[in-house]
């Protein structure tokens, strides 16, 4: 709740001018995620769009996210601390260059460090699954010149990732060519989706020298898995792993929820954090605090 020194674009730039560096942002879509994560005290979060459909809407990531479904979780995850730097998926950018232009300013005034817009069809998915429908160039160069045109004018230091979705039906060089393209509009980062080998990677890292291209790292996905260090040894600069939290998260509560119903209780491991535990994580001494301060009574004995 404190005034952040900086914002969280200024520390994304500030962390990619290091040629060496690779940031590393676990996929959150939540207040409780994103708690975790900031706990772990990563460099920045990355806001999946396939959680945060799964999480507030209850549905697959087919495009069912609106631009306000998108900026208001966003908005909430980026406010926690507003330091720290939140990549943000922002798949079409939510329709033609007007909506984009809509989606970079309330994502901007949401305190996003970087978005990230594609060139699938508006019947999007998972960059990993088959059958993606893919916009020709001139549509997907409208969408990232409205995004930039749009930061541009705001004087915002957000920055624009280029994502492309061509390679499954036109092929890796259909992909470099759009993100050439990208570089020439004017983005700051670029986002190889679903890259088939480790050759590649290192060849599209190697294409695009000073931009910095980001990793998506999906298990079970097309991409072969990287650690942190074999991504930073390739030439990436910042990797996400949209599925960290999520998958976790589904294997231990269906696990609880299962032992429930056989046994009619808890199972042992269920208290291990405790509900004090986790108010502790989302804030409860920082609002004590804060209470106190302004000469509030109200949670003098909330600890005790
Ligand atoms: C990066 C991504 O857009 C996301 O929503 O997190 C997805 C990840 C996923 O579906 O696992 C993607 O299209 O790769």
């Amino acid at each position: 709740m404190a005034l952040a020194p900086f914002t969280g674009a200024q520390r994304l730039r500030e962390l990619l001018k290091d040629p060496k560096h690779l940031v590393v942002l676990p996929g959150v879509f939540d207040g409780l995620t994103a708690r975790l994560a900031l706990a772990a005290s990563f460099e920045g979060l990355y806001m999946t769009g396939a959680g945060t459909s799964i999480s507030t809407l209850g549905w697959a990531d087919l495009g069912i996210a609106t631009l306000s479904d998108m900026r208001s979780n966003v908005e909430m995850i980026a406010s926690l601390n507003p330091s720290v730097p939140v990549v943000a998926d922002a798949d079409t950018g939510y329709g033609g260059p007007i909506m984009v232009s809509r989606t970079v300013t309330q994502y901007a005034r949401a305190g996003v460090a970087a978005l990230h817009i594609e060139d699938q069809a508006q019947e999007k998915r998972c960059g990993h699954l088959l059958g993606k429908v893919i916009v020709d160039r001139e549509i997907y160069y409208s969408r990232l010149r409205a995004a930039v045109n749009a930061r541009n004018q705001l004087k915002s230091d957000m920055l624009i990732i280029a994502r492309t979705d061509a390679r499954q039906s036109y092929g890796f060089d259909e992909a470099v060519e759009r993100l050439k393209a990208a570089v020439e509009i004017g983005v700051d980062v670029l986002f190889f989706e679903a890259l088939a080998s480790k050759e590649e990677a290192r060849k599209v890292c190697q294409i695009f020298g000073d931009t910095p291209v980001l990793l998506n790292m999906v298990p079970g996905g097309v991409t072969p898995n990287m650690t942190a260090a074999e991504a930073q040894e390739v030439g990436f600069r910042i990797m996400i792993l949209p599925g960290v939290c999520i998958g976790p998260i589904i294997k231990s509560v269906r696990g609880e929820l299962e032992h429930l119903k056989q046994h009619g209780t808890v199972s042992e491991d269920n208290g291990s954090a405790g509900v004090k535990e986790a108010f502790n994580l989302a804030g409860l001494q920082e609002c004590i605090s804060l209470d106190q301060l302004a000469g509030g009574k109200a949670f003098d004995t909330v600890g005790k």
